[in-house]
Parts: structure tokens; C-alpha cells; sequence
């Protein structure tokens, strides 16, 4: 079979989300933490009412030092209000960090929940590693934009609303003076959030990018070295790391800008109000206690306007992340179907016994809509047990075959039947229990060899293990391991051989006990001895088992009951080998030069 996995480029550059869509999805994430995130600004908020009637303490304390009165009950209070303060926002702040990390983690679940369900023209569409990025990096960002931004937002709103409002009874000119700074300088602050988006999303995608390289080499580690790519993949892998490095920066210098202008708000609006004050109290239209609870107010006024803007940033730079989070989360699964089945039925798949059976009905199929089919009524009839081979010329269409039994994929035209039920009827879980699939590659997954064998049984008791590697002929190689079945097999089954990774594949399918059990090419790497019992144990199994083979080497299918020719997407001839090799002129051909005779026993053919 011919995966489009790696090579294709990646088609899920996220559209940008209008203001409203940001709006509702940042919202969705916050939704289920909304007590916890209010609480967290409630204490915000206590903290900084405290905060607030510091200065007016102050304010106390200088009027009654100016006027001899004792001052050791105000001193007490000022104490406490600093202490109270001070827990307070402390409490808040882990209040909003756990809550903040309960949302990742929601995000993260939601996420790997329904990419593992994805269908698999969505997988194939898709970039493995920029996925992946989207679960551990993007949603780290969504830490920030859905706690500590909205609680930023509201209490610095707020505070700063309150702080402006006393302020205004303290002096309406100083007021307006204050006023005038902030506004000329949150100008510039708009003017330079967008600027903060863009580059956060560009940094995203860089990071989304370094994933699919990583993956890509990493998934073809050998293939890497033995053509001496690691420069040039080096090369490429770190440009996209020079490229989130250049966004990172550029999205630190406008923040920075942000920043400096925030400090430079607060430095000049002080030395205009202390100017403009200071010229207020000479000419006695205010107190000089009343300046000084001012400029300590406008010291306050720093806290607000710094939350402000931080929650700006914060939602900036959250913005990006949720459109990738969103965009991932849109992808097509099969999990709503599943659920719905299984509660449908309430049936273990597979439960119902006996050997399947699987009837093409003129099926047709192509992968995309812009691609030729691969297909084009497909029609044959596999009754029950017994083994049924599928022979013919590389990209044929057999493989294709399996896929459209598994659901993998939805033929476009005919139908495809298992026990005389159309498959799209089948609930997808009863249908995949009832199946035992060795891929093409046979596929074996990094961990240990039990928990290889298990991934698709994980009921299977010892007993059951032992009997399944006896008769995948892998008793001998677990034996001679000195973990035995704990050893580690390295990343997809690295430390394995080939003919060892497909012996594991095969014995993983049997320990599931199909139903219906489909070989894509599963013993074309094992040696003759192995191949030869492997065939006998196929053959056993097909006594109570639908089995159906995919091969190129005839040796392995001319025992089948019936042999299936196909060849570019259609079905040529069904029959035995005997009836085929003088009836088919391809399969003639096919048996002649893999040299086999032609009405002889298979053994002679190995
Ligand atoms: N996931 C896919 N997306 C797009 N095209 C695909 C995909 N898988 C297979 N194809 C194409 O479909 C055609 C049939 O592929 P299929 O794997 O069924 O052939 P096959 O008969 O099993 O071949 P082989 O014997 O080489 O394994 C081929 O032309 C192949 O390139």
C-alpha cells in the first residue's frame, strides 16, 4: 500500500478567527472553569481594594502626624492592610495558576481524544507532527489567555475604573492631567497589539513546523542517515527554529514597546502631577496631604494599567494558539459515532462467533476526489471460513480492499457486506472487534513485546499469550530474550528483525481472536522454514476463521480456497490456483515467473 503521510505539504494553515470567533472559543475552554476563575479574581479583586485603602491609611497617618494625634491604631491598620493584601493576591494567584493548568489539561484531553479518533483520510491529510505541536505547545498558551488574561482584564478594569473614580474626588485636575498621558500612550499600546498576534502566530506555526520535520526524521531514522541527509534535514529543522526564534523576537520587541510605554505613562503623568500639584497646593486649591494621597493613588494606577495591557498581550498571543487548537479540534473523528454505537448495542464486538462473511458488491472507490478511482465495481464473494487470497500487480487495489472492510474509508459506489450487513450499518467498534488486521508494514509499536501483543486483546490472559507465540513461532526469540516478554522493542519495533516484527503483528491479530482476519503481505519477510509453519498455522485458523490473504508470493496463497485476480482496481477472475493458472492469462503469468509449477503442491514452491 502507498501511504501519502509525510510528503504531502501541510494543508492546515489555520484561517485567522474573526474577533467573535476568538471571542466564543476562548470562552468555550473558559466555560468549565468559570467558578474557579472567579474566585481567583474575587480574591484579585480583595487584594486590590486593599491595595486601594492604603492610601487613604496613608493619607490618615500624614494628616494626624501634621496635627499631634496619636498614630499607633492607623500604623496597625496600615500593617494589616499590607500583610492582608499581600495573602490575599497570593492566594488568588495560585487559585488562577491551578485553574490555568486545569484548562490545558481539559484542552490537552479534548485534543488527543479526538485525533486519535480521526478518520484516516484526516490523518493522511494531516501533518503528524504539527499536530502533535498543537497538543503540548499551543495549548500551553491557552494557559494564560483563559485565566490569568480574563482575571487581568476584570480586575485591572475594574481597579482601575475605582482608582480613577477616587482620584477624581481627590482633584479633578490632576485627574485630567493623568487622564491626558494615559490616553496619548494607549494609542501607541493599540497600535502595537496586532503587531504581538501576528508574530505569536507565525512563532506557532514555526514550532508546528520543527515538530513535522522532527517526526518525519525521526520516523525514517535509518533511511536518514544511509543517505547522509543530516545536514541537509539539520538544515531545515533549524530554519524552522531560526524562524520561531525571529517571531519570538519580534513579538518580545513589541511587547516591549508595550511595556516602555506603560512606564513611560506612569513617569510622565507623575511629573505632571507633580508639577501641576505642586502648583495647586502653593496656591492652596489642594492639601498637600491631598497631593500626596494622589501620587499614591497614581503609584496604584501602575497595577491596573500593567494588568491591562499584560491581558492584551496575553490575548494576542492566545489568539493564534486557539485558531490551531480550534482547527484541530474541527478535524473529522469517528468518535460521536462510536460512542453512539456502543450505547446502541451494548455488545463486546466480535462476541457473536463463527467465521464472517464479506461480499463486494460492484464497489467502487478513490481516495480523493481529485485522484483516478481505485476501484471500479469490485465484486466478489467470501462466504465463510476458508482462506481467500487477492493476487495481482502492485497497485491493483488489494490492500484497498482491506481498508474499505475495516471502514477506513467509505466506498463511493456498491457496497461492501460482512454477514450480509452493509458495513456503513455496522457500529465501527462491533465491526473493528470482529476483525484481525496485519498491515502491509506490520506496524509494531515502541514499548515491550507484551504490551505489543496486548494492544489489540488487553484481556488476554498468560495462557492465551503463551499459546499465540507457539504458534507464531516467536516462543524461541522470547525465550532467548533476557526480559523475555518485558523487553523494550525500541521505537516502532527498532530492535526487532523484519520477519520477528511481522510474526509479533500476526500473533497480536490471532491473541484478538477475529472473526475475520485479514494478512496484507504478512509473512513476505520471514524465512522459509517460518513462512512455511506460519502458512500451516494461517491454514488452521482459516478452518474456524475468514481469512483473507494479500500476497505476492504465490507460495503462500495457492493452498486458499479461492484466489481473487486483480488488477488496476478491478477484479479479473476468482477461482482456485488449479482453475486459474489455465484460465486466467495474468495469474498464468504471475505463476510462471515466481516459478511455481503450475498444478503442483505449494510446498514444491517455497
Ligand atoms: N492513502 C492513499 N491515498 C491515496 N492513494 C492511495 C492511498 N493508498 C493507496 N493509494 C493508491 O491506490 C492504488 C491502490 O493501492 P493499493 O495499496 O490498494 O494497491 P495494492 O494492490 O495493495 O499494491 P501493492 O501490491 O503494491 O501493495 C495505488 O495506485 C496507490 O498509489
Amino acid at each position: 500500500m502507498t501511504t501519502a503521510e509525510t510528503t504531502e505539504t501541510n494543508d492546515n494553515t489555520p484561517a485567522p478567527l474573526s474577533a467573535g470567533e476568538t471571542w466564543r472559543a476562548l470562552y468555550t475552554h473558559f466555560r468549565p472553569h468559570r467558578g474557579l476563575v472567579a474566585l481567583g479574581a474575587a480574591f484579585a479583586l480583595v487584594g486590590a481594594v486593599t491595595g486601594l485603602l492604603q492610601p487613604l491609611a496613608a493619607k490618615e497617618l500624614v494628616d494626624r502626624l501634621g496635627g499631634d494625634e496619636p498614630i499607633t491604631g492607623i500604623l496597625i491598620a496600615l500593617t494589616a492592610l499590607v500583610v492582608f493584601g499581600t495573602a490575599i493576591e497570593a492566594l488568588g494567584g495560585y487559585v488562577l495558576g491551578r485553574t490555568a493548568e486545569s484548562v490545558v489539561l481539559a484542552a490537552r484531553r479534548t485534543l488527543i481524544g479526538r485525533l486519535l479518533r480521526l478518520r484516516l483520510p484526516e490523518m493522511e491529510r494531516s501533518q503528524p507532527g504539527d499536530l502533535m505541536s498543537r497538543i503540548t505547545s499551543d495549548t500551553t498558551l491557552l494557559r494564560a489567555v483563559t485565566t490569568q488574561s480574563v482575571v487581568s482584564a476584570a480586575t485591572g478594569g475594574l481597579s482601575f475604573i475605582a482608582t480613577i473614580v477616587l482620584m477624581g474626588f481627590m482633584d479633578m485636575v490632576l485627574l485630567g492631567v493623568t487622564l491626558g498621558v494615559i490616553v496619548v500612550i494607549g494609542a501607541v499600546v493599540a497600535l502595537v497589539m496586532p503587531k504581538i498576534a501576528e508574530a505569536s502566530r507565525r512563532s506557532q506555526e514555526a514550532v508546528g513546523e520543527i515538530s513535522t520535520r522532527l517526526e518525519r526524521a525521526f520516523g525514517a531514522f535509518r533511511t536518514l542517515k544511509a543517505s547522509g541527509a543530516e545536514e541537509r534535514e539539520t538544515a531545515v529543522v533549524a530554519a524552522a527554529a531560526e524562524e520561531a526564534w525571529r517571531n519570538g523576537v519580534r513579538s518580545a520587541k513589541w511587547e516591549s514597546v508595550a511595556w516602555s510605554s506603560v512606564g513611560l505613562a506612569v513617569q510622565v503623568s507623575f511629573l505632571a502631577v507633580l508639577g501641576v500639584g505642586g502648583a495647586r497646593v502653593a496656591s492652596e486649591a489642594i492639601s498637600i496631604s491631598t497631593l500626596v494621597a494622589f501620587l499614591l493613588f497614581l503609584f496604584y494606577l501602575i497595577d491596573p494599567i500593567s494588568k491591562l495591557v499584560e491581558a492584551a498581550t496575553q490575548y494576542q498571543e492566545g489568539s493564534a494558539a486557539i485558531a490551531r487548537i480550534m482547527e484541530a479540534e474541527r478535524l473529522e473523528t469517528e468518535q460521536t459515532e462510536q460512542t453512539e454505537e456502543v450505547g446502541e448495542t451494548g455488545e463486546a464486538a466480535g462476541a457473536a462467533g463463527g467465521p464472517a462473511a464479506v461480499t463486494f458488491e460492484k464497489v467502487a472507490f478513490s481516495y480523493r476526489d481529485d485522484l483516478p478511482p481505485v476501484h471500479h465495481e469490485v465484486s466478489f464473494e467470501v462466504p465463510g471460513a476458508g482462506m481467500t487470497a487477492f493476487v495481482g500487480p502492485s497497485g491493483a487495489g488489494k490492500t484497498t480492499v482491506f481498508g474499505l472492510i475495516e471502514r477506513f474509508y467509505e466506498a463511493s459506489g456498491g457496497r461492501v457486506l460482512v454477514d450480509g450487513r452493509d458495513v456503513r450499518d455496522w457500529p465501527v467498534s462491533q465491526l473493528r472487534a470482529a476483525i484481525g488486521y496485519v498491515e502491509q508494514d506490520a506496524p509494531v509499536l515502541a514499548g515491550t513485546l507484551r504490551e505489543n501483543l496486548v494492544f489489540a486483546a488487553p484481556e488476554a490472559t498468560d495462557e492465551q499469550i503463551t499459546e499465540v507465540l507457539v504458534r507464531a513461532r516467536l516462543d524461541s526469540l522470547v525465550e532467548r530474550l533476557p526480559e523475555g516478554l518485558d523487553t523494550v522493542v525500541g521505537h516502532r519495533g527498532s530492535k526487532l528483525s523484519g520477519g520477528e516484527r511481522q510474526r509479533v503483528a500476526i500473533a497480536r491479530a490471532l491473541l484478538r481472536r477475529p472473526r475475520l482476519l485479514l494478512l496484507d503481505e504478512a509473512t513476505s519477510q520471514l524465512d522459509a522454514v517460518n513462512e512455511m509453519a506460519l502458512r500451516d498455522v494461517v491454514a488452521e485458523v482459516s478452518r474456524e476463521v475468514t481469512v483473507l490473504v494479500v500476497a505476492h508470493r504465490l507460495s503462500t496463497v495457492t493452498l486458499a480456497d479461492r484466489i481473487v485476480v486483480m488488477d488496476a482496481g478491478r477484479v479479473r477472475a476468482v477461482g482456485t490456483h488449479t482453475e486459474l493458472v489455465s484460465a486466467d492469462p495474468l495469474y498464468g503469468e504471475l505463476a510462471a515467473t515466481q516459478f511455481l509449477a503450475t498444478a503442483t503442491a505449494p510446498e514444491a514452491a517455497v
